[in-house]
């Protein structure tokens, strides 16, 4: 569904991304991993057309993303739930949710606030609370719930639970548990290992701009000596 070949990608003079390689298969769900500033932003924002790649190749469904403006990346089923949630401040719960909402796709039995609201009863109660004053927890659910509200084929979350309580991890990971049973192809970024092993099933640690390892939640929990090199655990 989504292939990676040598992208590169700089910001100014300096190079982030020195040959980036990955794929992901349709109704999997796959992990970015590694230490801080090694490049899993860089390389979700230049899948998403934000920051632009200056080599390689992005593939959706076969279709080229390298030279596609955002916007129309996005309209192809890219949903982003991006680091720092983004919720607009001055906007309520439901302006957020409904402000970027839309079926380009024409996908049947599409995404609903109802549908919204029942994987996240937690947002039902909030509807006219502004942005800003949703807790850290609502505010991810509500990244989420928008970002579904644009109907994706693939969502991709760089920090999914960063600086939530454990609860409302648990919650958040349930729900991407729920999204992954109704065949949604899934990229992800996070810390908590533990947790994205029990839910994705391929893993791809990043180091220096690229994939130093590729392999599936069973054979990262057997590699001991890979988890403690790039990841410290
Ligand atoms: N806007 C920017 N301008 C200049 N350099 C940047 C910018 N964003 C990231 N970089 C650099 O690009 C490299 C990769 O950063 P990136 O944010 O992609 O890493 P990351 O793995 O997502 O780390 P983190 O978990 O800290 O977000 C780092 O060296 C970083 O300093």
């Amino acid at each position: 569904m989504l292939e990676l070949k040598d992208v590169t990608a700089h910001y100014g003079t300096s190079q982030a991304l020195f040959g980036m390689s990955l794929t992901l298969q349709k109704g999997e769900v796959a992990t970015l991993l590694g230490r801080n500033g090694m490049g899993k932003t860089t390389t979700i924002n230049t899948i998403m057309g934000i920051v632009k790649a200056s080599g390689g190749s992005i593939r959706f469904d076969g279709q080229e993303l390298v030279g596609r403006p955002s916007f129309r990346t996005a309209n192809l089923g890219l949903g982003l739930v991006p680091e720092g949630r983004q919720i607009f401040p001055n906007l309520t719960m439901m302006e957020n949710l409904i402000a970027t909402a839309s079926n380009h796709l024409g996908l049947p039995d599409p995404w609903t606030v109802e549908k919204v609201f029942a994987l996240f009863p937690e947002l039902a109660t909030r509807v006219s609370s502004m942005g800003n004053l949703l807790s850290g927890g609502e505010q991810q659910m509500l990244a989420i719930g928008r970002a579904l509200m644009t109907n994706p084929r693939l969502l991709i979350l760089d920090e999914a639970t960063e600086g939530l309580a454990p609860l409302v991890r648990r919650r958040i990971w349930e729900a991407l548990t729920q999204i992954r049973g109704q065949g949604m192809s899934i990229l992800v970024v996070d810390k908590n290992l533990v947790d994205l092993m029990k839910i994705a099933d391929r893993h791809f640690i990043v180091q220096r701009g690229q994939v130093e390892w590729a392999g599936t939640s069973a054979e990262l929990a057997a590699d001991e000596a890979v988890r403690r090199r790039y990841l410290e655990f």
